[in-house]
């Protein structure tokens, strides 16, 4: 394991932040009806997992094999059929039908930051505002958006409007949204993919930035094996229907790392190798 600790600054005894679970699937189930064939697809079945406080997991796996599925019931975006999901220690949803909304909970789940593949900003309110309203909509003050615009370096686009920004930039605010609201968890859905490779590597190393500053836990899907060894804790493959682990990796590299080192590129090789 690296260095690096939850920052919690408690002078408790040292505890093993990587060994307390905080995201535990515990044999989960998940089907969908397929549009194209009316048949029901079986995604996960008996699917175990467990993402420590702390610890960021990256999720890689070909096209289909549920990556976003995975990160939508960790977000309570998705209902599991069978199995159960808790978050720190609650329980987030289990397999029993229950009320919609927040799967299954009476809505105060932990607080989450998400970052998704598009920035999803509100065009018709500066990106101050937009990250104002993630502040105050999770009971938190909206000075914070101040400072977790200056964190991803938007300071001075703070007032404009989300259509006059780079795609890049508006990547940016839409980070800045995910970590004002001090996230337990963040989940992030190909936060790059959609930006050209010089933007993306920033944005990498952003992330990275904000990580090293203050280490949460976290689920990343990406399609990218770099993105993976150079941002997470732990890597691991999905393959098959219904998904099942097919190689995990343990990113065991001090931050902060660079993409371009030697051991990053050795993991890359790796993950690439166990995605065939
Ligand atoms: N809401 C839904 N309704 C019906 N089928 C769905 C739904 N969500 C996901 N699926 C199906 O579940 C399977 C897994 O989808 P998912 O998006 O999780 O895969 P993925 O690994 O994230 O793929 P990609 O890498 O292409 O984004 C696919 O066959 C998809 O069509």
């Amino acid at each position: 394991m690296t260095g690096t600790d939850t920052g919690t600054t408690s002078g408790a005894p040292a505890e093993r932040p990587r060994q307390r679970p905080y995201a535990v699937l515990d044999g989960v189930g998940k089907e969908f009806t397929s549009a194209r064939t009316g048949e029901r697809e079986t995604v996960f079945d008996d699917f175990s997992l467990t993402v420590h406080h702390g610890e960021l997991v990256a999720v890689v796996g070909a096209s289909g094999t549920g990556k976003t599925t995975l990160l939508h019931l960790v977000a309570g975006l998705e209902h599991p059929d069978s199995g159960r999901i808790t978050l720190n220690d609650g329980t987030l949803a289990d397999g029993s039908p229950g009320p919609t909304g927040a799967n299954g909970t009476d809505g105060a789940g932990p607080r989450l930051g998400v970052v998704f593949q598009q920035p999803r900003l509100l065009d018709w309110l500066s990106v101050r505002r937009n990250v104002e309203l993630a502040l105050t909509s999770t009971g938190l003050d909206p000075a914070g958006a101040s400072q977790a615009l200056a964190d991803v370096g938007l300071a001075q686009y703070a007032d404009r409007y989300p259509s006059v920004l780079s795609g890049g930039q508006r990547q940016r605010a839409a980070v800045a949204r995910a970590f004002a609201v001090q996230p337990e968890l963040v989940l992030l859905d190909e936060p790059f993919s959609a930006l050209d490779q010089l933007t993306a590597r920033r944005l990498r190393l952003l992330l990275q930035d904000l990580w090293t500053a203050r280490p949460r836990t976290g689920l990343l899907v990406t399609h990218n094996p770099l993105e993976a060894a150079f941002l997470a804790d732990r890597v691991i493959v999905l393959e098959g229907r219904p998904a099942r682990v097919h190689a995990e990796f343990a990113i065991d590299l001090p931050r902060p790392r660079a993409p371009e080192d030697p051991r990053v590129f050795t993991h890359q090789t790796e993950i690439l190798a166990a995605l065939g």
